[in-house]
């Protein structure tokens, strides 16, 4: 008489559990559910194989060395199909695949790569950041064979991208880590500012995203000058203007694409002089565009920048119509930086960049429920930067857990040859997740991405009409395969 009292507790403990966790209260169409049990049956077996053969699972390994299996998974293939909503935590510069940028971008005549002071490559036109000589990118190129020419591309997009192939030698230096990915962003720096480039790459960016099922984004951008061909220097209003005409022209060739707005964000070392100066940019920006200039965060190595606590004076008063999405809590640290996700909090932060430190500080988890401030997590990313070996040991299984206002976000994919929301998806939903968690969970995510953007009434209606007819056709074509 006693064992069936205790498999009733047994179970009602773990039902408890299920319907408190992201999505648990979700409920689900004959479809949906038709579609659920193919997609379960589907990661039931790969966690299955997993668990026999851990060194050749990808959601318990690190992304460059799982990769090739994310690419075997049947249930990464339903994630890739199914309508992801709205990409919410990007950086432009690393979100457009390395591969591409190579193959594109680096084809004109006038490119040149050379070393900077550091002895850093970079890519220029010019040459007032040399100090060696310079190589003509195109000559380098045609000079040699197929095959070398593979090779020379490989080469380049070496400088580009942060893959290596044994990431564990790189892990116990966080500093490393972090120099070798803005070394990336300088490689590029000069690249990218050049108008055409910047264009193009832009372009690209929003396909990347759509390719990915994605109908909507916000990203972070410096809007730094860009020049041109003529010499012509375009500031930082022009660099809005031009953004914005390129993601005008995109939604009027791809009729269900939402749009794509920018937080204006700088770096996060600064004297409390120059932090004010960005304010006012920022303030001049959310004026002249307060529908695509949406608000303002600080980037950059959190350990080694600047607390936000600095910047109260600078940061207190923002237009009623802008926001803060500042980055928090993306350390290792406990009773340090990570007490500036308490700043971002009084400073009244619409969403929280990373929040990786958030279960080590009880006081704020009631504030960013009660007040529906978003964490935007990016599994790959904290992995990449050297956060958190094992996903399966990151925090955001515990804010799953409690239902935490999430969104999941890929930070820099193409500067990890992720692409899109896909990967970051299907690792939050093998590796965060319970192994029970289902397609209640990834529609809640999808959902969440749209609950937490900054959206009028217009773009709305917009967006939930657009998600519900690509979300019934994903059903349909789940159930049809
Ligand atoms: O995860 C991140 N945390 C903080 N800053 C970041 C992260 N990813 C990229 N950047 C910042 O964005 C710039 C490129 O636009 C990079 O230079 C880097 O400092």
């Amino acid at each position: 008489a006693e064992l069936p009292a205790y498999d009733t507790l047994r179970e009602r403990i773990m039902d408890t559990e299920r319907l408190a966790t992201v999505g648990g209260t979700i409920w689900l169409s004959q479809d949906e559910e038709k579609a659920n049990s193919i997609l379960m049956n589907a990661k039931r077996a790969e966690i299955a194989e997993g668990f026999k053969n851990p060194l050749k699972y990808a959601p318990a390994m690190h992304f460059f060395q799982g990769r090739q299996y994310v690419h075997q998974s049947e249930v990464f293939r339903i994630i890739q199909r199914m309508p992801k909503g709205a990409f919410l935590h990007g950086h432009n510069t690393g979100m457009v695949s390395s591969k591409w940028i190579i193959q594109n971008l680096t084809t004109s005549s006038n490119l040149y790569t050379c070393m900077d002071v550091n002895q850093l490559l970079i890519f220029t036109y010019d040459q007032s950041k040399c100090h060696s000589e310079i190589q003509n990118v195109c000559t380098e190129r045609n000079d040699l064979n197929e095959k070398d020419r593979m090779k020379y591309e490989r080469q380049l997009e070496r400088h580009i991208n942060m893959h290596r192939k044994h990431p564990e030698m790189m892990l116990p230096n966080r500093t490393l880590i972090w120099k070798q990915f803005e070394n990336i962003f300088t490689t590029v720096d000069k690249l990218y500012k050049y108008r055409p480039t910047y264009c193009a790459y832009h372009k690209r960016l929003l396909e990347e995203l759509c390719e990915d099922n994605i109908i909507y984004a916000e990203i972070r951008a410096s809007l730094s000058p860009l020049y041109d061909e003529t010499n012509r220097t375009y500031n930082t209003l022009e660099v809005a203007n031009e953004l914005e005409r390129i993601v005008e022209e995109f939604k009027a060739k791809h009729s269900d694409f939402v749009g794509l707005k920018v937080i204006y964000a700088k770096r996060n070392r600064a004297s409390e002089d120059e932090m004010a100066k960005r304010i006012v940019t920022f303030k001049q920006l959310h004026n002249a565009k307060p529908n695509f200039i949406i608000g303002f965060d600080l980037i950059g190595n959190e350990d080694t920048g600047d607390p936000i606590h600095k910047y109260i004076n600078e940061l207190s008063d923002l237009p009623s119509t802008a926001h803060y999405f500042f980055h928090a809590g993306e350390t290792n640290w406990y009773g340090r930086t990570d007490w500036n996700m308490m700043d971002a909090i009084l400073l009244n932060t619409k969403r929280i960049g990373h929040g990786f430190a958030l279960p080590k500080h009880p006081q704020l988890w009631s504030t960013i429920k009660k007040r529906h401030i978003a964490i935007e997590v990016n599994p790959i990313s904290n992995q990449v930067l050297g956060l958190v070996w094992d996903l399966r040991n990151h925090p955001a299984s515990f804010m799953i857990a409690e239902n935490f206002p999430i969104i999941i976000s890929s930070d820099d994919p193409g500067v990890w040859g992720a692409k899109g929301l896909s990967y970051d998806f299907y690792y939050a939903f093998m590796a965060l997740a319970p192994a029970e968690a289902d397609l209640r969970f990834l529609k809640q995510l999808a959902l969440n991405s749209i609950k937490y953007a900054t959206l009028t009434s217009d773009e709305r209606r917009k967006i939930n009409r657009v998600f519900q007819k690509k979300w019934l056709e994903f059903i349909a074509s789940v159930i049809r395969n």
